[in-house]
């Protein structure tokens, strides 16, 4: 493993990675890869989660073609540099800040979009400049395959590498060193992959999970808003990270969203919800009994049916839910909808805000102004308003969890700054050393005077301002330079000179040298008034 590593370090260290040129031929391949084998891509996912091809098109590969596409029309644009505001000590200097790739970058994708959740950070790695080692979820069997297959065969072999295992390999892999990280998965072992990158200083991105609220407001639409709930929750047979976990409401409300789900479950699923070729199947038997274990001793208000031959569990809401049960303990992952009755918005907020912090946040009401209050007094990863799940699909949106839910984010733009490094450049020239006297030993309070100008004072942005501050940098240039001709009398070199006056001293080489102990400044006071009237 550690010479498979070495060689995508070394193939990142010969910088073919890097020019704009590569970067978008091998999205543009990547896109090829996607477009040419489709059948293969959609019929691998089918079999890892029991998914229609036209879910697995339109929940995994439609977003990856949308990400490639942003990507190739944008990437021009992001790889160049920014220029950096300038302060009057720096006006004649370049600055900008100009991304840079970060190295060999780890990604560790999870089983349940097990699609997009390894290609779509790929894209944004690739994007960067980076060498890439990908690991896909080994319970997602027929994807890690397919990727392993298809990707060396339209990427570049040297720079990106998939390397396929479990447990151990995956721990083996983490005691490699990598220039960032980023995880898919759950939150026990986000905290595995931050201890091992710490040991390298190694940066990571957690995309974790958690228990995502989801409150209905009375003041709702509660058909729409159930429809919404029974397509975002079930969707993947629930196994999606920003499924809406549990529901919050007033007592008055759990009837009436019991019904309206279920009407929509029959609408959705049909009357033999298993025949549906939508509704997909539990990854494997043992998230299959953890399941289970969590419906122990609740009421089930609708579904509760269960199949472990072929690992379905239907559609399922309970109600009353004691906040202390074991269903709202841990994340669910699965088709169950529990229904935990609150008083009020309120009592929402703060039980919201007595738990880890959850990776999206729902709320459903009419009332623009709580939806902004709910927002405004929690804190989430991400949040949609009167719908689930849809702020994934803005790649405008910076896509990640906060607390326990994960660290750093990705989509679109924020992809390819998660693994860039923002390097800060400045370019002087070995000219106008006068200008640094000021920085120079020994100090006075005269130069702190004119540092505070220098690097503290604001102007307006009047062109009016520009022109005399353009003007001021001339008149000090001069003076500067002119110093540096005529040497200048010095006893009290501390002392404030008068406005714009010289004092001379010996003119000895030696002195003329870089020494700004003779540095004769103008009066700061008499230009400070000056600068005020006019800016
Ligand atoms: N935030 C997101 O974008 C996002 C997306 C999908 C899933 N998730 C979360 O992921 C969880 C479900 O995924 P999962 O964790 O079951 O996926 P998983 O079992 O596929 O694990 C994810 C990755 O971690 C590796 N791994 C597992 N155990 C390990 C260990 N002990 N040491 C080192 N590596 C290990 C696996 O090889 C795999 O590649 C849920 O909590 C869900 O919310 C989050
Ligand atoms: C008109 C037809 C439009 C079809 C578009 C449907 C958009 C579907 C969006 C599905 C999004 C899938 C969510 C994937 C989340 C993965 C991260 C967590 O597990």
């Amino acid at each position: 493993m550690e010479s498979r590593i070495q060689r995508v370090r070394d193939a990142f260290a010969s910088g073919r990675s890097r020019p704009l040129r590569f970067r978008l031929q091998q999205l543009e391949a990547l896109r090829r890869m996607v477009q040419e084998r489709e059948k293969d891509i959609l019929q691998a996912i089918g079999a890892d989660l029991c998914k229609s091809e036209f879910n697995a098109y339109s929940q995994e590969v439609i977003t990856i073609l949308g990400e490639l596409d942003l990507v190739l029309e944008n990437l021009s644009e992001w790889v160049t540099a920014t220029p950096a505001k300038k302060n009057l000590l720096t006006m004649l200097d370049e600055a900008y800040v100009q991304p840079e790739p970060l190295g060999v970058v780890l990604i560790i994708g999870a089983w349940n979009y097990p699609f997009v959740l390894t290609i779509q950070p790929l894209i944004g790695a690739i994007a960067a400049g980076n060498a890439v080692i990908i690991k896909p979820s080994e319970l997602s069997e027929k994807t890690a395959q397919l990727l392993a297959k298809l990707l060396p065969q339209y990427l570049d072999q040297e720079l990106y590498a998939v390397i396929n295992g479990g447990i151990p390999e995956t721990t083996e892999l983490l005691k490699q060193r990598f220039d960032h990280i980023l995880y898919t998965g759950n939150t026990a072992v986000g905290r595995i992959v931050m201890e091992a990158a710490a040991k390298h200083l190694t940066p990571v991105t957690l995309e974790l999970g958690g228990k995502s609220p989801c409150y209905i407001d009375t003041d709702c639409d509660l058909d729409v808003a159930c429809r919404r709930i029974t397509w975002g929750k079930y969707m993947n047979c629930g196994q999606t990270c920003i499924a809406p976990d549990y529901v919050l409401c007033e007592p008055s409300l759990q009837h009436q969203i019991v019904q309206k789900i279920k009407e929509t479950v029959k609408e959705f699923y049909g009357e033999n919800i298993k025949e549906s070729p939508d509704y997909e199947r539990i990854i494997n038997l043992r998230h299959f009994k953890r399941i289970l274990n969590l419906l122990e001793g609740q009421k089930i208000a609708f579904g509760g049916e269960t199949d472990e031959a072929t690992r379905y569990v239907a559609p399922t809401i309970l109600t009353d839910v004691d906040p202390e049960a074991r269903v709202m303990q841990e994340e669910i992952f699965g088709p169950i909808l529990p229904i935990v009755p609150v008083k009020d918005a309120d009592e929402a907020i703060k039980f919201i805000n007595s738990r880890e912090k959850p990776l999206a946040f729902y709320i459903f009401s009419h009332n623009d102004k709580l939806v902004r209050r709910m927002i405004n007094s929690t804190s989430s990863g991400g949040v949609t308003a009167n719908d689930v799940i849809m702020h994934f699909t803005l790649s405008s949106l910076p896509f990640g969890g906060v607390g326990s839910s994960g660290m750093g984010a990705y989509h679109g733009k924020y992809s390819f700054d998660t693994f860039s490094h923002q390097r800060p450049c400045l370019l002087k020239s070995l000219k106008r050393e006068g200008a640094n006297k000021l920085r120079y030993p020994p100090n006075s309070q005269s130069k702190v005077d004119w540092a505070k100008f220098f690097i503290l004072k604001r102007f307006n942005r009047g062109k009016l301002g520009l022109l005399l501050l353009a003007l001021l940098g001339i008149v000090a240039a001069v003076l500067l330079k002119l110093r540096l001709r005529c040497p200048v009398s010095s006893d009290d070199h501390r002392s404030h000179g008068p406005a714009l006056s010289l004092r001379v001293r010996p003119d000895t080489t030696e002195e003329r040298s870089y020494s700004n102990s003779w540095l004769p400044l103008p009066n700061y006071s008499s230009v400070k008034q000056l600068m005020n009237q006019s800016f």
